[in-house]
């Protein structure tokens, strides 16, 4: 589990360390792990450090400190090092440091004609307000074409909600300290840290205020058929999705539900596009009790009968695309066991906003419609959200920018729901349903261009591969 921790926790992390270990020491630790991470940089991309330069951006407080003591290591393994101060003061022991192993601090001009290899973001880190000074700004126009690495955060980004309302700087590689930080795992942020590095420097964390779920953590939740499994004890997944106009999207979705994770699928819809159902897919079965549905995806006019159907039956139920438009109204008494599962777009007519609202800050918006509606939240995106009510999420790392294509959200809609039957909780079916859909796609675009169907033919596979890791 990849886990990321509030600027507050991050403090209070630090704080008996601070006051326990020698002075600089945990400074000390976030300076070796950045300058090896920077001196990998720089041979991954000049095949060497010796001879190589470097620019520092530093700023007044301790990040700039860190990005200080990282070049004053690297000055000794022969590379070239210069420091632009942005803010009245530098901190002392890194500028003390730096200056001893030969860094000089310069103006921006001679910063630029020094012709650097890597940027150092030493501007702000979790000290920092979003957005930079008009001195950085000017920095880092000059220095555009230069690589930047960013020491613990891209600086001008808003920590803890992952938004960048305002200039920011974007990173090839962001080199984080401690723990990973909500804006380092969440998008639009996390867009600005290229990769990112995890350096651990001892802190004792409580609970995260984000996750991330990774291979084991799949495994570990994945429901394995027991010795005396039948299909009912694995659970039944019922699909109530398509229309006469969209019947393709009911295929995709029972494609999802039928990838083996429950043991029977029923779908429930239009008489014509049931027949193209069992053709396509003779295991699956008509009407009766099921263990949680799937509704909505592209069922068109349909959808507020298949949407009330669903509700009737005391079952989790997986509410998708023009289902979403009919969910019981804000307010109302709220039903446990909704994962709703919208993208930017139907979130933002849930919760009457533009569309680029939501895009701009999808952790605060999927925190709202999950709090009005006492549900899980599956925001799908490059990054998809998995928010629960009670304040507890998870971000989904795997999947490729191949999986933006159409009826692949459908597809996940039927997987979700499939894990939901299968007696996972509302969070833990819409997090592993979201990580199994990426790595689908994963492999999906390593074997050409994505379409849906190829989604939901790699996912038997992935399914197979991680139970096996336990
Ligand atoms: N604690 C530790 O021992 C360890 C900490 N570690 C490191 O310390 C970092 C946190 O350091 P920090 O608390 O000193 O804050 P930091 O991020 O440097 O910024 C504060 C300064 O920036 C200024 N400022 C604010 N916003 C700004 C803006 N938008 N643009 C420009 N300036 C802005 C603000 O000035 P003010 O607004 O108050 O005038 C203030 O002076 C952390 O991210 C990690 O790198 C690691 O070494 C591990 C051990
Ligand atoms: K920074």
């Amino acid at each position: 589990m990849r886990r990321a921790h509030t600027v507050e926790q991050v403090r209070a992390a630090e704080q008996p360390l601070l006051d326990t270990q020698p002075s600089g020491a945990l400074m000390a630790r976030a300076a070796t792990g950045l300058a090896v991470a920077v001196v990998e940089e720089l041979r991954r991309r000049r095949g060497r450090t010796y001879g190589t330069r470097v620019v520092v951006l530093a700023g007044p407080g301790n990040n700039g400190g860190d990005a200080l003591h990282a070049a004053a290591r690297l000055a000794r393994r022969g590379v070239a090092v210069r420091a632009v101060a942005l803010g009245e003061v530098l901190h002392p022991e890194g500028l003390a440091a730096f200056l001893t192993a030969g860094g000089r601090v310069v103006g921006l001009d001679e910063a630029v004609r020094f012709g650097p290899d890597l940027v150092l973001d030493g501007i702000v880190g979790i000290g920092g307000s979003p957005g930079l000074r008009p001195d950085a700004e000017a920095a880092l126009e000059a220095l555009a074409d230069v690589p930047v690495v960013a020491v613990d955060l891209p600086s001008g980004v808003d920590v803890d909600l992952g938004e960048t309302p305002r200039s920011h700087v974007r990173a090839a590689l962001t080199v984080t300290f401690g723990t990973h930080k909500v804006a380092t795992l969440v998008d639009p942020a996390a867009r600005a840290c290229g990769r990112v590095r995890l350096v651990d420097i001892g802190l004792d964390l409580p609970a995260p205020a984000v996750e991330a779920l990774e291979a084991d953590d799949v495994a570990r939740l994945l429901p394995v058929p027991s010795a005396t499994a039948h299909k009912y004890t694995r659970g039944v997944v019922g699909v109530r999705a398509g229309s006469s106009t969209y019947p393709g999207a009911a295929l995709l979705c029972v494609a999802g539900a039928a990838s083996g994770i429950a043991g029977m699928v029923r779908y429930v819809g239009p008489q014509s596009v049931e027949t193209q159902v069992r053709t396509r897919f003779p295991e699956v079965v008509g009407p009766g009790r099921v263990q949680a549905w799937a509704v909505g995806s592209g069922s068109d006019t349909d959808a507020v009968t298949m949407l009330r159907e669903a509700l009737a039956d005391d079952v989790p139920v997986v509410v998708d695309a023009d289902a979403l438009a009919h969910l019981p109204r804000r307010g109302s008494s709220p039903r446990p066991g909704l994962v709703l599962t919208p993208h930017a777009g139907e979130l933002a007519a849930l919760v009457g906003e533009p569309r680029a609202d939501v895009e701009a800050a999808p952790l605060r918006h999927a925190r709202e419609v999950a709090q009005h509606w006492q549900a899980v939240v599956l925001l799908k995106g490059a990054r998809t959200l998995v928010v629960h009510p009670d304040g507890r999420v998870r971000v989904n790392t795997t999947g490729t920018p191949w999986l933006a294509t159409a009826g692949a959200g459908d597809v996940l809609t039927g997987l979700v729901a499939s894990l939901l039957a299968s007696g996972l909780d509302p969070f833990d079916a819409a997090s592993v349903g979201a990580w199994l859909h990426g790595e689908a796609g994963e492999r999906a675009a390593a074997c050409g261009t994505v379409v849906a169907t190829t989604i939901a033919g790699h996912l038997p596979g992935i399914i197979r591969a991680v139970t096996a890791r336990v």
